[in-house]
This record gives C-alpha cells, sequence and structure tokens, in this order.
C-alpha cells in the first residue's frame, strides 16, 4: 500500500466529500480489509461460476388494489421471499421526484463542511438523530468507507425539528419521501403477512407503535474499491426496510451464497424490499432476512437511504402460533431489539453478530444443519 507516509494526512479527514475531493489515489490502510472479506466476489463479476442467474424480482404492485389480481401479487411475494428475503417494486405509487429530492437533499447535507455535520455526531445507537463517518474516528476500531446519518421518523412530527435544518430544504424533501415509504410500507407489510396466510392485520397494534428509522449513507468514489467495502454483510432487525440507491453498489446474498449486485433499473423509479429479521421471526423461518452488503463505485460518490421499519424496541417478537406445527416446529424465542441491544457493544456496523442469531433456538439450528 505504501501508505506509511500518508497516515498523518489520512488522519486528518473528517468527511467523505473531503475524502473525494483530495483525489487520494489508494485507499488508506485502515479501510483495507482482509481479503477474505473484500468485495470482488459477485456472481455476475465471478466468470469462473457455473451457476445460472436467475434474474431479481421485480413486482409490478399496481394490481395490489385490485381484489381480483391481488392474489397474483402476493403469490409473487411469497415467492420471492422464500427465494432470497428480497425484491424490487414497481409501479409503487411514489412519484420518482420524491426519492430523487430526498437524495439531492442527502447530497447537500453531506457536502457541507464537516464541522457543520459534527453537531449531529454520536456513536449513540439509541439516539434519535446520529451522524457518523468511517472516515474519521468516530467508529473506532473497524472503518468502513461511508458517512452518515440516521433519523427517526415515526411519527414523523415528533422527531422532524431534530432533522438537519441545513440544507434548508432538507426536512421537507427527506419528509416527503419518508411519509410515502412509510404508506407503501404499510400496503407491503399487509402483503407479506399475507402471503405467509396470516391475516393483513396481524400484529397491527404493536406495527403502529412500530418505529421508522431513515438511514441515509453517503459512499464517496473510492480509488480501490476492490479493497474496501461501504457497508459490511449484515441484515436489518426489523420487519421491511425500503431502500434507494443514486448508483449501483448494493448486493444481497442468495441462498447459494452468491453475491448478486442490484442494479439500478433506468426510468423505472424501483424501490429494494428487504426482509428484515423479525419479519424472520414472525415467519417461524419460512422467509429469511436479506444478508446485504454496499459496495464502492471508483468514480462516483453512491447515495442509498433505507427507511427501516420495525415493531417498538421493547417489544418481545415471536413466530406467529398460526405457524408452529409439526412439520415446522418452533425455530426462535421471543426476544426484543432492546435486549438485544443491551448485550452488544459498539457500533451495530462493526458488530458481526446479528440480532436473529440471539433468537434462533439451539434445537432447531442444530436439526437444519443435519437435513
Ligand atoms: O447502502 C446500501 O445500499 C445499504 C444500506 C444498508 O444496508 C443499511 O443502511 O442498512
Ligand atoms: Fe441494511
Amino acid at each position: 500500500m505504501g501508505d506509511e507516509g500518508k497516515s498523518s494526512e489520512t488522519d486528518s479527514f473528517t468527511s467523505a466529500m473531503t475524502l473525494n475531493q483530495t483525489g487520494l489515489a489508494q485507499v488508506p490502510p485502515r479501510f483495507v480489509l482482509p481479503s477474505s472479506e473484500r468485495p470482488g466476489r459477485s456472481l455476475l463479476l465471478n466468470p469462473s461460476t457455473t451457476t445460472t442467474i436467475t434474474p431479481l424480482p421485480i413486482i409490478d404492485i399496481s394490481s395490489l388494489h385490485n381484489p381480483s389480481l391481488r392474489p397474483r401479487v402476493i403469490e409473487e411475494i411469497r415467492v420471492a421471499c422464500e427465494d432470497l428475503g428480497f425484491f424490487q417494486v414497481i409501479n409503487h405509487g411514489i412519484p420518482s421526484m420524491y426519492a430523487n429530492d430526498a437524495i439531492d437533499a442527502a447530497t447537500e447535507f453531506f457536502n457541507l463542511p464537516s464541522e457543520e455535520k459534527m453537531h449531529l455526531a454520536s456513536t449513540d445507537v439509541r439516539k434519535p438523530v446520529r451522524y457518523g463517518t468511517g472516515l474519521n474516528h468516530i467508529e473506532d476500531k473497524v472503518h468502513f468507507w461511508r458517512d452518515f446519518i440516521k433519523h427517526y421518523c415515526h411519527p414523523i412530527s415528533t422527531w422532524i425539528h431534530l432533522w438537519p435544518s441545513n440544507p434548508s430544504s432538507y426536512k421537507e424533501k427527506m419528509g416527503n419521501y419518508a411519509k410515502a415509504v412509510q404508506a407503501l410500507q404499510e400496503q407491503l407489510k399487509e402483503a407479506v403477512l399475507q402471503s405467509l396466510g396470516l391475516k393483513a392485520d396481524y400484529l397491527h397494534e404493536d406495527f403502529e407503535k412500530g418505529t421508522q428509522v431513515m438511514v441515509v449513507n453517503c459512499y464517496p468514489a473510492c480509488p480501490e474499491p476492490d479493497l474496501a467495502l461501504g457497508m459490511p454483510p449484515h441484515s436489518d432487525y426489523g420487519s421491511l426496510t425500503i431502500l434507494t440507491q443514486s448508483q449501483p453498489g448494493f448486493e444481497i446474498m442468495d441462498k447459494n451464497n452468491n453475491w448478486r449486485p442490484v442494479p439500478v433499473i433506468e426510468g423505472a423509479a424501483a424501490l429494494l424490499v428487504l426482509l428484515g429479521d423479525q419479519m424472520e421471526v414472525i415467519s417461524n423461518g419460512r422467509y429469511k432476512s436479506v444478508v446485504h452488503r454496499a459496495t464502492l463505485n471508483k468514480d462516483r460518490t453512491r447515495i442509498s437511504i433505507a427507511s427501516l421499519h420495525s415493531l417498538a424496541l421493547d417489544k418481545k417478537v415471536g413466530p406467529a402460533p398460526e405457524l408452529i406445527d409439526d412439520e415446522h416446529p418452533l425455530a426462535y424465542n421471543e426476544g426484543s431489539f432492546e435486549s438485544f441491544l443491551d448485550h452488544i457493544s459498539g457500533n451495530d456496523a462493526r458488530n458481526k453478530v446479528r440480532y436473529i442469531d440471539m433468537l434462533k433456538r439451539p434445537e432447531t439450528i442444530k436439526a437444519n444443519c443435519m437435513k
């Protein structure tokens, strides 16, 4: 790497955009991952693969409102959830302007001088607004190539005054997108529950008391994208995540442990839908939360906005009783995300322990291994 002489220079970076503008030729050593964790093994990028690549599901959900066509859409959702825990939706009713405006507001925010953003900096995962960057020492030990801001949304009226007030349009643009995504999530959650054979209003009151957190990520262009990651592999803890990305970089892991890049579909305004750990538990393991990661681009900064929807932090989530039977014995213990937070230390981004792993019943893990 030839980085020794650079360390004082790279240590002085305090923001993703600052790093971007310096035109570094090499990745500073603290971002370089051990070779086994580097990203260069995506299925589409690996010519030696013999697996047949099936396209990732894109579901047109305009017919969800049509009683006679709804079952067909629900069936498509069931297949995608069983296979990948992931799908993209089109014709979802959210004008593309909303996502574009939110991405523009995020870009303006991340372009601000770092001193301004640092007012919101924190490593406390329970903070309602939290700015962090892998490019300085907020997240010590392991550094990932991103800046991010996380903020609570649900209900927006309670939290929005805490969101950034610079750029001045941030609250309005991010707020419009957040509200639209919350409404979409409601429809998708009902469809996913129905696809499991549950009632659309299963745990309705608990979901009403749940949370929506927007995670707004900025991944600056990276001179050596094969050596680092923007976000390490993880699954989201909630029920559903809805994600939009300005550039390619998002990847999911399929059943064969292959990384599958999710391209940006030009003109389609597709939104990405990810099943989280809580949905895996509710489904008693029929569906699995999707493991995903963010890779980096050499020339372009990438923004992604992940809207994480979950049951309340203190809600003990367990499998739906309707989904436990002789063929599908109880596979998870009940447990709240709050109790998980009490058990892990430090920042989620560098913690390899997953919430779902805390909930899996040991005898089920053993039984699955023996299959
Ligand atoms: O940036 C991405 O595409 C992934 C973001 C993500 O997984 C998250 O914020 O939880
Ligand atoms: Fe995620």
